[in-house]
């Protein structure tokens, strides 16, 4: 099938600079997406955005480029509850690479289970209005007691502005729960304002949240981009990122979001961005926390 791209689109960036900040041995770009190809697996009639291609073979080689030893591939709406690239994209890395999926309950045990054996360890539940339709918040409380049992966890994406109106129900879940991105706080705001204060204090009380603190490129108002050399880019998401990492060191994931769907203003050089981790994570000790040993509790609980 062919596809045409949602005007406007910005493809991933080609010929990414090799970082300067070494990551860790083991390290983990824990959140990323495969597009596609669009022929091979088309992507969802009911999407909300047609991307460029992004396959398994291009994730893989900017994994080694960068310096990352595995992927937590997310499932992304445009792909819907078709989960066939990621599941491809798991089968073909070598255990190097877990997932996460979108499921509907008309899902089987038996799919489950499948999904279980190719790495799937998550499924996502997906709040961000232009990105999906509404899903009963009863299916998906449905669908999260079913994954409970295969040692699942759910990730889920949101804005800050919802968290209110979201916390009951992010509260019922019984599972490990990963916030995509901080929760999108608005960078605008003071750091110690209300609105980060409800995201901190809904990881506080609730030990079984976690966080991405990925993301600077998508929620950075003032920049600096990512592009051509810049060391201190988005500085405006530096405070709020470091906050998570300090207060909960063991609850915090990191990834690149390559190939960074929905971008509207640029289009990051993923080398430039592995160079922004050590701003939010300073010490050599939490950069190993972050990126090697709490997504290998999550993901390869084996090997941690
Ligand atoms: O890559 C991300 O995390 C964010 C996305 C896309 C997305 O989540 C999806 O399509 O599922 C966004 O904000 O447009």
């Amino acid at each position: 099938m062919e596809f045409t791209k949602t005007p406007g689109w910005l493809d991933w960036y080609a010929g990414p600079s090799q970082p300067r900040f070494k990551l860790p041995a083991g390290a983990v770009d824990a959140h990323c997406h495969v597009f596609g190809p669009g022929a091979q697996f088309p992507f969802a009639p009911e999407r909300k955005y047609t991307p460029c291609d992004a396959s398994q073979a291009q994730l893989f080689a900017l994994r080694d480029q960068l310096g990352f030893a595995r992927n937590v591939i997310v499932q992304a709406t445009c792909h819907g509850a078709d989960n066939s690239a990621l599941i491809d994209a798991l089968q073909h890395a070598d255990g190097r690479a877990r997932g996460v999926a979108t499921v509907r309950r008309t899902v089987s045990d038996a799919e489950l289970q499948a999904m279980h054996e190719a790495g799937v360890r998550g499924v996502r539940f997906n709040f961000v209005k232009r990105l999906v339709d509404f899903t009963p918040k009863d299916e998906l409380l449905e669908i999260a007691g079913r994954v409970a049992k295969l040692g699942w966890h759910v990730v889920i994406y949101f804005e800050a502005v919802d968290l209110p109106e979201l916390w009951d129900f992010f509260t019922a879940i019984p599972t490990t729960v990963v916030v995509d991105h901080m929760g999108r706080p608005d960078v605008t705001q003071p750091v110690d304002g209300p609105e980060f204060a409800l995201f901190l204090r809904f990881m506080r009380e609730h030990p079984n949240v976690w966080s991405k603190l990925s993301c600077p490129e998508r929620l950075s108002v003032s920049g600096p981009p990512a592009l051509q050399g810049e060391q201190a880019a988005y500085r405006d998401v530096v405070p709020f990122a470091r906050r998570v990492m300090e207060e909960f060191p063991d609850r915090v994931l990191w990834g690149t979001d390559w190939p960074h769907p929905n971008l509207k203003d640029h289009m990051p050089d993923d080398g430039l961005l592995v160079d922004f981790i050590p701003h939010i994570a300073p010490t050599a000790e939490q950069q190993h926390q972050l990126l090697v040993d709490n997504p290998l509790r999550l993901y390869w609980p084996e090997l941690s």
